[in-house]
């Protein structure tokens, strides 16, 4: 079986909902001058503003971590015109198809947000105990690999399950995409799928629900995966894709395999009823061994629950089988750290959490054992003769 790289929006970007400050995309709108010149190392007394509410085609993160740089003369300026500043710079990194797609994409975003009157403004800000059940709350706020532990089940090694969204959240959640999909259907919008791989689903991120889920990742998803998927960039996940899926009969039925395009995905079952739409794993994979062989102590599958939480690596080759009766709907949480994405660039060896790399390196071990005990056997008969 050959595997798919399900992809979703573009790798890198995000921001938050509200107001798009202006711009065009292609150029700096605040002329360069060299008094302008960025500086060769942050200013580390310079306090940054928050680019949170902004809707940026770059991390919001990205801006207050540049702004360190800009020169003195810029950092008296208008926040909007530092925005038109960095993005200018920011621009120049991106090859010129994904920029246009980059702007393209951002058009779409602002037109549905400027449009589109959301059903529960609720669920639009986090509200932390409105959301999550008591005993995932008390584990994240302790903050101990203890008690995590205490509310997580690892059925499979690197499959941790565990319960996460209250019932009434799940059902708002629902019926606002719900809402969202009516109002697709009335106006005729052209709705962008979530990934390569569904025809039904929705970009939560896309009507404005983009900070709340960079809360849910950076307050909730960080701290896990600091803990359980710190190989992979647990710690330092700076962008996410949103959205949900939805099968049954009339929607998606079922979903290849694949790996997802994230470091660590969150998967939470939002109902209704079903039967079926079971997840089966197949152990991780680095890009050059995805589609190795499974062995059977990787082979795993598991039952949603609506509520429930599965976390798993991105690179944990997945599918979901047949949801056979009634409508299934999750939550999807790609989380991606730009940090571990460039380290990867410069690695070879995955054997923290590639299986097959993992494989490979005690092959490698066994096989100069077994040469140095045969060389260290030599040695000794040469020394008796
Ligand atoms: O249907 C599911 O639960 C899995 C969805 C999934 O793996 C994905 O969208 O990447
Ligand atoms: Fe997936």
């Amino acid at each position: 079986m050959s595997l798919g790289a399900a992809s979703g929006d573009l790798p890198g970007t995000g921001g938050g909902n509200g107001a798009v400050p202006g711009g065009e995309l292609s150029r700096p709108s605040v002329a360069m001058t060299s008094q302008q010149r960025l500086r060769p190392s942050p200013n580390k007394d310079h306090t940054p503003d928050s680019y949170d509410d902004l809707q940026l085609d770059f991390s919001p993160a990205i801006f207050s971590s540049l702004e360190r740089y800009l020169p003195s003369t810029m950092l008296g300026v208008s926040r909007d015109d530092k925005v038109k500043f960095m993005r200018g710079i920011l621009l120049k990194y991106l090859p010129h198809g994904e920029r246009n797609r980059a702007q393209r994409h951002r058009e779409y975003r602002q037109k549905i947000i400027s449009n589109y009157q959301p059903l529960h403004r609720d669920i639009y800000i986090m509200h932390p105990s409105a959301f999550f059940v008591p005993t995932f709350l008390k584990a994240i706020n302790d903050n101990t690999e203890e008690s995590l532990r205490n509310i997580m089940s690892e059925p499979s090694p690197g499959v941790f399950t565990f319960e996460m969204f209250q019932p009434q959240f799940c059902e708002l959640l629902l019926s606002e995409v719900k809402n969202f999909e009516q109002w697709v259907n009335e106006v005729r919008f052209r709705i962008m799928r979530p990934n390569t791989m569904n025809k039904y689903g929705a970009v939560l991120d896309d009507f404005g629900l983009e900070t709340m889920l960079d809360k849910l990742m950076e307050q909730f998803v960080r701290p896990i995966s600091k803990v359980f998927f710190h190989e992979v960039g647990g710690s330092t996940l700076d962008s996410h894709h949103g959205f949900v899926v939805e099968y049954g009969n009339d929607r998606d039925v079922d979903l290849g395999f694949h790996v997802d395009d994230s470091e660590v995905t969150l998967n939470v079952c939002l109902g209704k009823q079903f039967s079926g739409g079971e997840l089966f794993f197949r152990g991780t994979r680095c890009d050059k061994h995805v589609n190795t062989g499974t062995h059977s102590e990787e082979i795993f599958d598991y039952s949603h629950v609506p509520g429930r939480a599965v976390l798993h690596r991105g690179r944990h080759r997945h599918g979901a089988r047949a949801t056979t009766s009634g409508h299934r709907i999750n939550l999807l949480l790609w989380c991606r750290s730009s940090m571990f994405r460039e380290m990867k660039k410069y690695q070879k060896d995955f054997s923290s959490w590639c299986g097959e790399c993992l494989r490979e390196k005690k092959e490698r071990q066994q096989q100069s054992v077994v040469a140095t005990r045969s060389e260290l056997l030599r040695r000794e008969g040469e020394s008796k003769a």
